[in-house]
């Protein structure tokens, strides 16, 4: 059932012109993850969602009630919605206690029972309580500004960035900690991220915005295997382009025969994930070998680039991004395989 529900909502700033006619619809209880290049619309729709900015047209309605159209706003802090943005906005002079219980009355008896549970749900531990936000590192400001949020018992969760001023492997710690914590909550998110990795772990929805408007929502899953265009399966990760001719099913190009989903035929374009490529330096029956032209060594993955004599986009020789230990060295040769099907554009 649609909880949240943004129909052709358009914002103008001056002449640029942010949001033009997004739809979207977002399920109780579900994660939605927005992503985009810089200056698609992602914060100016999260604004529209908070009740920060009035659609120019549209309308935004939240649980069958509308939050706003062109000529109507419930404030912000009628909505019901919580959010936590990149520098967690803490209140300086404010104890972490009372960051986290702002939204909850001075005089309300059960208060700092209620302000302890929410640190114990972040995993923030109690001696922090009578700290001030700058005594705390950033993971554990990002904690609290979640317990802020979610003392107000918020219907939706708005996510901007939360996790993009951490350090990698904190950064992925506190996304699976959030996601596990709203998910028992059964809080319907939102998550604004420039991290298409992050957006795909942590949502069931994906929505792509590109100028302002909707290209492509899905399951991340469906979003990376058929993305819409050449752009979005770039944008959602690695990919391998490769022309090739098509008939009965099957993609005749430079890594052999490979199967194809759907009736196209003729001269396209095919998408292959570098991880449904293998690269083996023993000798494969029916496969030629390749010559490998370069090594970039990167920690855990590798890019190896390949004289096919083949471009995927007409000047660039075709190069795989691998995660193994015992890469091929420039000179030698190697055998690809495909695994799975390709995606035709
Ligand atoms: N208050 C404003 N006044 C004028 N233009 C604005 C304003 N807010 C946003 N814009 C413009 O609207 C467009 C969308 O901006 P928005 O911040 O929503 O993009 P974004 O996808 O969140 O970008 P980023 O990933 O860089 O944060 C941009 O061209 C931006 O310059």
């Amino acid at each position: 059932m649609t909880f949240l529900d943004i129909h052709a909502v358009s914002k103008r700033y001056g002449t640029t012109q942010a949001l033009n006619a997004v739809s979207l619809s977002i399920a109780k209880g579900s994660r939605t993850a927005i992503v985009g290049p810089s200056g698609s619309g992602k914060s100016t729709l999260l604004r529209l969602i908070a009740g920060f900015e009035t659609p120019d047209a549209g309308t935004i309605t939240l649980d069958q009630q509308l939050q706003a159209d062109a000529g109507f706003l419930i404030p912000a802090h009628k909505r019901g919605i919580g959010l936590v943005s990149q520098d967690g906005a803490l209140f300086p002079h404010l104890s972490i206690a009372d960051n986290i219980g702002f939204g909850i009355e001075r005089a309300a008896p059960d208060r700092d029972k209620r302000i302890a549970n929410l640190a114990d749900m972040v995993e923030l531990d109690a001696v922090m309580l009578s700290r001030r936000p700058h005594q705390l590192s950033g993971g554990q400001q990002q904690r609290v500004a979640l317990a802020r949020a979610l003392a107000r018992q918020p219907r939706l969760m708005l996510l901007d960035e939360p996790f993009s001023a951490l350090d990698t492997g904190l950064r992925e710690t506190m996304r699976k900690a959030v996601s596990k914590l709203l998910a028992q909550a059964g809080i319907t998110t939102i998550l604004v991220t420039h991290d298409q990795t992050e957006a795909m772990s942590f949502a069931d929805q994906l929505a792509v915005l590109r100028e302002g408007a909707v290209v492509q929502v899905g399951p991340p899953r469906t979003l990376y295997e058929r993305p819409v265009d050449r752009e979005t399966a770039l944008f959602l990760g690695d990919a391998v382009l490769l022309p090739a001719t098509i008939s009965n099913g099957v993609a005749d190009c430079v890594l052999g025969k490979i199967p194809v989903e759907g009736a196209a035929s003729g001269q396209r374009d095919i998408m292959l994930r570098p991880e449904q490529i293998s690269i083996s330096q023993q000798a494969q029956p029916d496969i030629r070998p390749v010559e490998v032209t370069d090594i970039d060594f990167a920690g855990a993955t590798g890019t190896v680039t390949l004289n096919t004599q083949v471009a995927s986009n007409g000047t660039q020789p075709l190069s795989i991004r691998v995660s193994r230990l015992d890469l091929p060295s420039p000179g030698d040769f190697v055998y690809l395989s495909v695994e799975g099907t390709a995606f035709v554009f």
